[in-house]
């Protein structure tokens, strides 16, 4: 018995010790998309895990992002006769099958061979986005070609040689992407202990950050203090794609960009990996949701690890939101099957979520069934 309701999975085999005490073994399998990290976490290289997981400066916003859901309580409807409800929901890049999205992510091939040609593949098969970061390990074309039914928007760090920045757009449309996320919350790299401490400062032998190929050289990433509203009209006039602007925290700055020809806007804060102690990105939603009053969808990121989370941003008026740990888990524990099965216990946990609610889409939601508790 492993006790009332429960169900043992394959591979559990509960055993009595000699003093009686009955061990439940961790198990075989991940369950929920945090058991996923410590699966991760037994394969990957402690420097690499470290990068994947960590965070900027004492990592209070790291932990402020998943404790934020913990203090919103969601207050189901009832006797709503609801049916089963739809998931799918309309992004400035096209539709998606999940309000998931799967935020972009450097570097995926330390967590798997395939890289980010695995996550597309899986991104794909689960009807979702995948944001390709301007640092894949995979060049965005290759992840297009390896992945043809995969739906990709390309994340983008303006860089000030404008040309180069040119260069990168085109790549990114030549790919097929419906959208440029253009992360904005990076004027520096945040301060990054774990990476200090392990002195991680280079990919290994033969993995490099594919999209900065420029002639017979790899570019180093230009995180620059120079970047600003300048640029994102010129962004604004060198393509027709959709812009999102990633990592707008300040209502202010969500008004501003609404003069810039900006799609959308991803309340992010880089999963607390850039400026620490910025405030959860769900406690910054509801500003943000108010200031751009409809205009444009608002997404969000950080912090999501159960269908719950979701609901509770999507009540608070998040278009879709999107994870960037969990598929990462999902990668380098089991590879392309991996983030399929993170992604695809995501979209069950919102379903189920959605049904409790009394909910037939996520339409059927608003603020008023998300109360702030104190704990
Ligand atoms: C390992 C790692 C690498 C990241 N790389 C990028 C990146 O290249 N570009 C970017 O805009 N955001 C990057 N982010 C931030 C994510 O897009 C996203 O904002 C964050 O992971 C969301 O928080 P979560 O990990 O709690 O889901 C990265 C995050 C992690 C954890
Ligand atoms: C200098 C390389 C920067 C890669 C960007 C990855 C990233 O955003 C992160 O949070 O890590």
């Amino acid at each position: 018995m492993t006790g009332v309701g429960t169900t043992r999975m394959a591979g559990e085999s509960p055993h009595v010790t000699d003093t009686g005490t009955r061990v439940i073994p961790a198990p075989a399998v991940p369950w929920t998309p945090r058991e996923f990290e410590a699966a991760a976490r037994a394969r990957l290289a402690p420097e690499h895990y470290d990068y994947f997981a960590g965070g900027a400066g004492d990592e209070v916003t790291v932990r402020a992002n998943e404790a934020a859901f913990g203090r919103l309580s969601l207050v189901p409807r009832v006797l709503r006769g609801a049916g089963r409800p739809r998931t799918d929901v309309t992004l400035p890049g096209g539709r998606a099958a999940m309000p998931v999205l799967v935020a972009p992510t450097a570097f995926h091939r330390l967590a798997d061979p395939e890289g980010e040609r695995a996550t597309a593949r899986a991104a794909a098969a689960a009807g979702t986005v995948m944001i390709v970061s301007m640092a894949s390990t995979v060049a965005v074309g290759e992840v297009a070609a390896a992945a043809p039914e995969a739906t990709l928007w390309f994340q983008l760090y303006v860089q000030p040689d404008m040309a180069f920045t040119e260069t990168l757009v085109r790549r990114a449309e030549a790919a097929g992407c419906r959208a440029l996320v253009v992360t904005v919350d990076s004027p520096a790299r945040g301060l990054r202990d774990r990476e200090r401490r392990h002195g991680f400062w280079d990919l290994p032998e033969g993995m490099a950050c594919e999209n900065l190929r420029d002639g017979g050289r790899v570019r180093p990433i230009v995180m620059s203090p120079e970047i600003s509203w300048e640029h994102i009209d010129l962004l604004r006039e060198m393509t027709t794609l959709p812009i999102i602007l990633k990592g707008v925290a300040h209502p202010a700055d969500a008004r501003l960009a609404l003069g810039h020809g900006v799609s959308g806007l991803l309340v992010s804060n880089h999963g607390g990996r850039q400026l620490d102690t910025v405030p959860a990105a769900v406690d910054l939603l509801p500003e943000i949701v108010a200031a751009v009053g409809g205009a444009v969808p608002v997404l969000m990121d950080g912090g999501v690890r159960r269908g719950t989370d979701v609901l509770k941003a999507m009540a608070l008026g998040a278009g879709a939101v999107a994870v960037g740990r969990p598929v990462i888990w999902g990668l380098a524990a089991d590879g392309e099957r991996g983030v399929t099965r993170v992604l695809d216990l995501l979209r069950s946990e919102v379903e189920q979520a959605l049904t409790l609610c009394g909910c037939a889409s996520v339409h059927d939601l608003d603020p008023g069934m998300v109360r702030r508790s104190c704990r």
